[in-house]
């Protein structure tokens, strides 16, 4: 069992779940005691009614008294039924989806406000799965902790009564039943013990199942998987893993099935030996055939309360575990400040500088730092470039000065003031970003670019922003104009867009923003060279009177920026503008020459071809 686990005591988390329901619907835990004493009293009554019967018959009581007594049973009977019916029909219908629906919200809040640091790690997903898992459906066992404990307290319960019953016949019966019940009490054991060994074993094998699932149909996958023909061995990890997995699963069952088996053999014997007992107190004239009537149904339903009380105890402990997985996943700290915070600066100024102080980041779970000792001041109203190699740590650097990530060492400062200690999400609404990858959210193209519901969104503000980033065209060309919507998976009537349309959408989204600080990560990559020339040249216009951040692998487009930065070997290598960076001769200059030298080339060979045309 994992230390998570351990973080909730079964009573803590009986508790929880009891106040849950109870905040959410009292009448839920009334019916459940409810439930839990009419669930022994009916059959108690079952099995009492024959007695009195006989009991009567052999007392030969008048007629009348015979259809006093028997009516009053008859009509205890029929109230205990409907009590029954009520109480189960309200457990079966809130106990479930009261939880479910308690728990599905806080997860899902929980995704969208948790610090994103936490949440791209690889701890917090494993988690996060965890805690899916047990909450997949409204039959999942940590949803039904009060119907857990009303089934095991009424088999309790039974136990109680009906021993009572048989003990009150003849001591010995209760002591040998007693036996018997412990023998099978261990051979359960052993079945949970299994069960509880390879659970985590075979959550993960769970986990690998629906990964696999997952990659498997999403499109984004699928041309990888066709093109390169992986399926088939796709196919045999998934066989390979459901193989590994079903063998776990097999040992659970076997376990299962050993001790029901036991449990049956056992009480076979048990029984047939009690039942040869009572009738020999009976043939001895030691028991009336009333009692004989009444224990031989006691001794009956006894063993059912009996494996009732193992069964649903190891449900119960099993239900509460998975509560704790749920709990402990939402119990996850924020690291970031999500309290009123320090003051931060107008909305209508510039910023002030923006400065990392000996910054230094490794990813969780990663041996080296990707960032070492970075000190940079990006002055108000800066345009800042930033290059590099694949995977030197640009994208790193602006998540840091994003918030997203918080240092592992050394500070980042806004205006002299640790980021760290102005609100979160206030801070996060002073930056317009573009990332590399782009997210289209499931409504038309102006909810997306202004993140707001219809009746706050600025339509003009919208249209003008497309216009800057190069999509009015496209979108004006629609039936629906920027009504149109996204996201064809949820949406039958929505429209797809390309990469480069992707692009222009997310650079209409942070202009329409328009926080004083504006982040691109390669908002080019994917636009054809007529689109990207006119970001280019109204790079000046879109970021006029803000502080920029630009990363581009196009050399060439960093010319417009006041200062460039070159990260390299976890640091900033080289620092200046293109022209000192080219006299400079360092890594800049190499990288700037080759990627000219090609589109020189390609220029002479145009030439060339012209040439010889002519
Ligand atoms: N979430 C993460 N967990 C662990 N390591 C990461 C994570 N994200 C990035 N890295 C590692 O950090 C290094 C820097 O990544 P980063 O994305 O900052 O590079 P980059 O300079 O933006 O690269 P590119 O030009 O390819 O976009 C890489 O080696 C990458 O493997």
């Amino acid at each position: 069992m994992s230390k998570e686990k351990e973080a909730y005591s079964p009573w803590s988390n009986i508790v929880y779940s009891m106040r849950l329901h109870w905040r959410a619907r009292p009448l839920t835990l009334i019916c459940c005691v409810v439930s839990a004493i009419v669930g022994v009293a009916l059959p108690f009554v079952n099995i009492l009614m024959p007695k009195i019967v006989i009991d009567n018959l052999t007392a030969r009581v008048t007629p009348g008294e015979f259809i006093v007594s028997v009516g009053v049973m008859a009509l205890l009977l029929a109230a205990l039924s409907c009590a029954k019916s009520y109480a189960d029909l309200i457990t079966n219908e809130s106990v479930g989806t009261i939880s479910i629906l308690k728990h599905l919200q806080a997860t899902m809040h929980k995704h969208l406000t948790m610090d994103f640091e936490v949440l791209e790690s690889p701890g917090y997903a494993k988690l996060g799965e965890k805690a899916w898992r047990a909450m997949q459906s409204n039959h999942s066992p940590s949803s039904n902790i009060p119907r857990s404990m009303t089934m095991l307290v009424i088999n309790v319960l039974g136990f109680v009564t009906y021993g009572m019953v048989i003990v009150n016949v003849h001591p010995l019966i209760i002591l040998f039943l007693a036996v018997s019940a412990g023998i099978n009490w261990l051979a359960l054991s052993r079945a949970r013990k299994i069960e509880r060994e390879t659970r985590e074993e075979r959550s993960k094998l769970q986990g690998k199942l629906w990964y696999m699932q997952k990659v498997s149909k999403e499109p984004s996958g699928g041309k990888d998987v066709r093109l390169y023909g992986l399926n088939s061995l796709i196919s045999s990890v998934f066989k390979s893993v459901i193989a590994t997995s079903t063998e776990k699963e097999h040992k659970v069952a076997t376990g299962d099935m050993k001790a029901q088996l036991s449990d049956a053999l056992l009480g076979l014997v048990r029984d047939g030996a009690a039942y040869a007992f009572l009738i020999y107190l009976l043939m001895n004239g030691e028991l009336t055939l009333g009692n004989f009537v009444l224990v031989f149904a006691a001794i009956g339903a006894f063993a059912g309360w009996l494996s009732g009380i193992l069964t649903h105890s190891s449900e119960l402990m099993r239900a509460l575990s998975e509560l704790s997985d749920i709990r402990v996943y939402l119990d996850v700290p924020d690291v970031s400040n999500t309290g009123p915070g320090h003051e931060l600066p107008a909305g209508d100024m510039l910023p002030p500088a923006i400065t990392l102080n000996n910054v230094t980041y490794t990813y969780p779970e990663a041996k080296e730092p990707t960032l070492c000792g970075i000190d940079l001041v990006i002055t108000p109203g800066e345009r800042i470039a930033i290059v590099g190699a694949n995977g030197a740590g640009k994208t790193t650097l602006i998540k840091l000065i994003c918030g997203l990530y918080k240092p592992t060492s050394g500070e980042i400062t806004l205006g002299g003031v640790d980021i760290t200690r102005f609100n979160r999400d206030r801070y996060f609404a002073m930056l317009s970003t573009v990332f590399q990858d782009i997210h289209l959210f499931c409504c038309d193209i102006a909810g997306n670019i202004s993140q707001q519901s219809p009746d706050r969104t600025d339509y003009e503000k919208v249209k003008k922003c497309l216009e800057l980033s190069g999509l009015l065209e496209k979108v004006s060309g629609l039936e629906q104009g920027e009504s149109t919507l996204l996201v064809r998976r949820v949406h039958d009537d929505a429209i797809e867009l390309s990469g480069g349309e992707k692009q222009k959408l997310a650079l209409a989204r942070a202009l329409y923003k328009d926080a004083p600080v504006i982040i691109l990560d390669e908002p080019t990559a994917a636009l054809d060279p007529i689109a990207e020339s006119e970001i280019y040249q109204r790079y000046a216009e879109l970021t006029a009177g803000k502080t920029s951040i630009y990363i581009s692998h196009r050399l060439a487009s960093t010319r417009f920026c006041d200062r460039i930065l070159l990260i390299d070997d976890g640091g900033i290598a080289e620092c200046g503008t293109h022209d000192e960076l080219m006299r400079y001769g360092g890594k800049y200059a190499e990288m700037f020459n080759v990627q000219s030298r090609y589109y020189k080339d390609e220029e002479v060979a145009e030439n060339e071809d012209a040439l010889h045309l002519a």
